[in-house]
């Protein structure tokens, strides 16, 4: 199957190239004609120097100088004659060697050309060269600027352009069918425990889909199920999407066996879903281990991943939870972690993980599963018959890449595609950019609770502006552009509260790279519990991350990305709650900002903050700026 088009040089017109062939020589010369005109003119025009020449001068000096113009004018005269008898020449060497030979014809010009670039006082032209050589019946190849370039479409693969769409992602708990159909007594008191009493409409629909697979169970079979891709807004609930099915698939299982592993990019994520599975697998004989360095050494996790028990023979975690470069730690040198007997593998936030894939951890997890079993082969009825263990890929993103070349790396089985899109067709048909060809429907669906704005304002009322929103609020994110600015962001907070004495129990903390994991986690666990109300983060903290009551996201830098604002944005109104969420953008920033929305079908109100309103905070501020200097001086030592 053909993914792209491919514009292929489809020779000359052949109906302009007849004409120019009869009028090569009149235009060549017409044209040299002007250009040693407008060569004569630009001579003559009288420059600054002169015009100030003339005012300062007397009437005798004024006679002078019109004598010696007209000198000039005389020797120009005789340059301009040169011109012509050359242009003459070129034009009668043209007409009278096309007719004979042509090659020579277009050296001679060209060499005609070269030999009087000290009299035309012309640089080296390409164009024209082109235009000579062409006007003597030759066929360029390339750099021809009259052909028409058509852009090139992407054509997306079948399973891309038709998913299984998802409709309403407003997390809508109002279905009234029997809620938990075909999911095991104990692991139903398990989601209720986790507050879970119905399903979003994102699980209604997978949730059946991948256990449907699982039916004969997760052992040999000749049945290899279709990968899955979704894509879902942030906050829809994807984690249960996927948890669930494969909990209750290896609910049952009597050898414990590694059959579930989860990737994820990073060490707060893995953690996040692993409380997940962990909440799920309450009173069951699961067992599910993270892999992300966080937990103790690699002996320690060793251990864990292995645990030897009473028995004393090595008894493997069911599910895995863990990031790409811990888990090539233990492919590398724990020797009886071993994947041969793995059903799923998820790849949660897949499109980043995509962008690690050249790291080669998606290699070594399948060298590994398939050490002792068979590999699939191709799509065929002789390997169709084959049993085996079937891999089934999930794969799961807000922002799932639309990209082939990345999509091929995964080795994707006719995967299919659920994605969710709003109830509105209107807001569909927007989201889906489908007129481009560039990517498929409900890419960029967003929570509807959401309410998204920009401020337009100068850098220097960023400050500010933050400070203004972000005082009266209970738990807030505010992303800021670098390590740096997360940091100066979040000193300046806390200390215009502490300053100001208005705000006594406001609390306010960076979450960034700059912090060693243990501090991270201690400000995560802070954060959800409420102690802290503004977490000034970086990137770590835009993907995936669930801290329940968000009510405010502020970008305090420009995403230059369109998937990175949506990622940022969607830690706010999350599993059908309300949100909102500020852009701060420079003057300079607008343009592209709003370039970037309407791209991915989107566009947001402005917003604008009083000038009063901010004056009320400047004579604090000043007060503060100096000691915020200090203090980040102090933090650099
Ligand atoms: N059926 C449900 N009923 C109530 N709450 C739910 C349900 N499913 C999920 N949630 C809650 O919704 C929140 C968001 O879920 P989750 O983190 O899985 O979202 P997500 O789609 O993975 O978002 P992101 O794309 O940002 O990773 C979580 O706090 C989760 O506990």
């Amino acid at each position: 199957m053909a993914l792209f088009t491919i514009n292929r040089y489809t020779g000359d017109k052949s109906a302009v190239e007849d004409n120019n062939l009869k009028r090569p020589s009149f235009e060549l010369l017409k044209e040299l004609q002007t250009k040693a005109k407008r060569k004569k003119w630009d001579k003559k025009k009288p420059n600054k120097d002169v015009e100030k020449l003339i005012n300062n001068s007397t009437t005798d000096e004024l006679q002078k100088q019109e004598n010696t113009i007209a000198e000039e004018e005389n020797n120009n005269k005789s340059v301009d004659k040169t011109v012509n008898d050359e242009v003459a020449i070129k034009h009668e060497n043209l007409v009278e060697v096309s007719e004979n030979d042509k090659t020579s014809c277009v050296q001679r010009a060209l060499s005609t050309k070269s030999n009087n670039t000290d009299i035309l006082n012309d640089d080296y032209n390409p164009i024209d060269h082109f235009k000579l050589a062409k006007a003597a019946g030759f066929t360029i190849l390339g750099n021809d600027d009259n052909i028409a370039v058509n852009k090139v479409k992407r054509h997306l693969p079948d399973w891309l352009l038709h998913p299984y769409v998802v409709e309403d992602v407003s997390c809508d708990l109002s279905d009234e069918s029997e809620p938990f159909k075909g999911i095991d007594e104990v692991l139903v008191k398990n989601l209720h425990k986790m507050g879970i009493k119905r399903f979003f409409p994102v699980q209604r629909c997978l949730i059946p889909a991948i256990l449907r697979d699982t039916k004969f169970g997760v052992g040999i079979s000749t049945f290899r199920p279709n990968d899955i891709c979704v894509s879902a807004p942030t906050g829809s609930g994807k984690t249960i999407a996927f948890a669930l099915p494969i909990v209750q698939s290896l609910f049952r299982r009597v050898v414990p066996q590694t059959r579930a592993l989860i990737v994820l990019p990073t060490r707060e994520l893995a953690a996040q879903i692993h409380e997940v599975f962990m909440s799920l697998c309450e009173n069951t004989y699961l067992r599910c281990v993270i892999l992300t360095g966080t937990k103790g050494s690699l002996a320690q996790e060793q251990s864990l991943l292995l645990n030897y028990g009473k028995t004393k023979t090595p008894s493997p975690a069911d599910i895995v939870v863990a990031t790409p470069g811990r888990l090539v730690d233990h492919l590398n040198s724990t020797e009886e972690f071993s994947l041969e007997h793995l059903r799923f593998l998820v790849v949660d936030e897949a499109d980043r993980m995509m962008d690690q894939i050249k790291q080669e951890w998606l290699n070594l997890v399948e060298t590994s599963v398939y050490k002792k079993r068979d590999k699939p082969g191709s799509f065929s009825l002789k390997n169709l018959s084959k049993r085996t263990i079937p891999l089934q890929k999930l794969l799961f993103s807000a922002t799932l890449s639309a990209d082939p070349e990345k999509l091929e790396k995964l080795n994707l089985f006719q995967p299919q595609l659920y994605t969710a899109v709003t109830k509105s067709l209107e807001s569909n048909a927007e989201n889906s950019d489908n007129n481009t060809g560039q990517t498929f429907v409900g890419k960029y669906t967003t929570p509807l609770g959401l309410k998204e704005y920009m401020i337009k304002c100068s850098a220097g009322d960023k400050p500010l502006i933050i400070l203004h929103i972000v005082l009266p609020l209970k738990r807030v994110l505010c992303f800021a552009g670098t390590v740096e600015t997360t940091r100066r962001l979040s000193v300046l907070l806390q200390m215009y509260a502490e300053t100001s004495g208005d705000h006594k129990e406001f609390k306010c903390m960076e979450f960034s790279s700059n912090l060693p994991s243990a501090r991270r986690s201690k400000i995560l666990k802070d954060f959800k519990s409420g102690n802290i109300n503004v977490l000034v983060c970086s990137d770590s903290m835009a993907r995936g991350m669930d801290v329940k009551g968000v009510s405010h996201v502020i970008l305090y830098d420009a995403p230059s990305l369109v998937k990175t604002y949506i990622h940022r944005i969607g830690r706010t109104a999350r599993a059908g709650e309300t949100g909102t969420a500020y852009t701060l953008l420079k003057h300079e920033e607008v343009y592209h900002f709003k370039n970037m929305l309407k791209g991915a079908g989107k566009s947001i109100e402005r917003m604008k903050v009083q000038e009063k309103q901010l004056q009320k905070l400047a004579p604090v501020y000043e007060k503060v700026l100096p000691l915020v200097a200090e203090k980040l001086k102090s933090m650099k030592k």
